[in-house]
């Protein structure tokens, strides 16, 4: 493990191993040895990709499963990130015994990789995920979700700004990567399992003007209510100026990039009706710099946001408030460990540098800040709560 991954959590936290893949029957495992076949059979029906780039996608899909980690070539352009990143540790571990986290990115990072997305030739910078990102975005519930925001006029500010919080937090559930698990993405919506977004809320008024950082997750759906919400935020001067962070390359299928964001500005820019004016003055605000898009490349890294460089922690520092959209940033954020759920969400995020908020639909083992009888009563409904994507929470720490 990289040194700073091994960087002892502060001795108030319970000790608690880090996430692997090796246990048979595990959730960890069922994605790597049966999510990441299923997306790579799914990615070579979705392109006419030559023999030899279908090749190598086999290749990988054996070596995932079944192999050890090897390295990348050695004139890749980002080998030294990968490098500090923990690879040289790595290589020749089988990718089930290396930590979840660190292997389902490194997953991705290869899967580009086999498609030449970073080479010079014809398929360079072709998003291996964006005819499924597409389709999601031009999918009956974004249209609905989009065509709902007419009606929001008729509800009060407070009821509003709850519903947008909703509707962004419930866009998680659009993940894509879930939905090659055959996770059910339209089962009712039951209570949160920890709720702190009144508290969210109130801590946005009181420090209106500042800049919010919003840490997306995928496109789609999901952006499209992130986008409203930024609107909201810009509009009520809650936040002078936003900073959406999306990823700087193709990740976990259906995670955001600014090629996506541009998509989603487009088509609530033509949808008409109260989507068309929000999508235009989110155009406004970026030709204006009130909503800045940034892809920074630790946005990618296999590493927990405890390890992260300077320069973002000081962007998070400086912030009125870090929204954490989703799983994976959850994960990140918390550290993916085997944490018992009882542990306090702000012991966890104690190393953050500012006020974060988590904003997840729970998609993995992973979760901290639940109360006891909240957790045993999940634990007696006896459904994979933690996993099944059922179930959403809003955190709130640092404040
Ligand atoms: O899009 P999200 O909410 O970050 O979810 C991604 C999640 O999906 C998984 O990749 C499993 O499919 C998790 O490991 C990951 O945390």
């Amino acid at each position: 493990m990289p040194e700073e991954s091994r960087r002892a959590v502060p001795t108030a936290l319970p000790d608690a191993d880090v996430i692997t893949s090796d246990a048979p029957g595990s959730f960890p495992r069922s994605v790597m040895c049966e999510r990441h076949p299923a997306l790579i059979r799914r990615v070579i029906e979705a392109f006419p990709y030559p023999s030899e780039l279908r090749a190598r996608l086999y290749a990988l899909r054996e070596e995932a499963t079944e192999g050890v980690i090897t390295p990348l070539d050695e004139d890749a352009h980002d080998r030294d990130a990968w490098l500090e990143w923990g690879l040289a540790e790595y290589v020749g571990t089988p990718w089930t015994r290396a930590p979840f986290l660190w292997a389902e990115s490194y997953f991705y990072r290869r899967l580009l990789g086999a498609l030449d997305y970073f080479g010079t030739g014809p398929w360079q910078g072709v998003d291996p995920f964006a005819p499924f990102k597409r389709a999601e975005l031009t999918g009956a519930e974004a249209a609905a979700e989009v065509g709902a925001l007419d009606s929001l006029t008729e509800l009060t500010p407070r009821d509003r700004d709850r519903a947008l919080l909703l509707s962004s937090l419930w866009g998680n559930r659009a993940d894509l990567g879930f939905q090659v698990g055959g996770g059910d993405t339209s089962a009712a919506v039951p209570d949160l399992v920890c709720d702190d977004s009144a508290d969210l809320w109130e801590l946005l008024e009181a420090r209106a003007g500042g800049r919010v950082c919003l840490v997306a997750d995928n496109a789609g759906r999901e952006l499209l209510s992130d986008l409203v919400l930024i609107d909201t935020l810009l509009a009520s001067d809650r936040a002078r100026e936003v900073v959406l962070h999306v990823k700087p390359g193709p990740y976990y299928v259906s995670d955001a990039t600014t090629a996506d964001v541009l998509d989603g500005l487009r088509h609530l820019c033509a949808a008409g009706g109260a989507a068309e004016r929000t999508g235009t003055r989110l155009w406004r605000a970026m030709v204006h710099g009130r909503l800045r898009v940034r892809a920074h490349p630790f946005s990618c890294a296999p590493l927990p946001y405890r390890d992260m460089p300077a320069d973002l922690a000081e962007e998070f520092a400086s912030a009125s408030v870090t929204l954490m959209k989703g799983d994976l940033n959850y994960r990140r954020l918390v550290g993916d460990r085997h944490w018992p759920a009882t542990t306090p969400f702000a012991a966890v995020t104690a190393y953050f540098p500012g006020t974060v908020a988590a904003l997840r639909t729970l998609k993995s083992d992973v979760v901290t800040g639940l109360d006891r009888a909240v957790v045993d009563g999940l634990e007696a409904g006896g459904k994979a709560w933690r996993t099944s994507g059922t179930h959403a929470l809003v955190q709130l720490a640092g404040a």
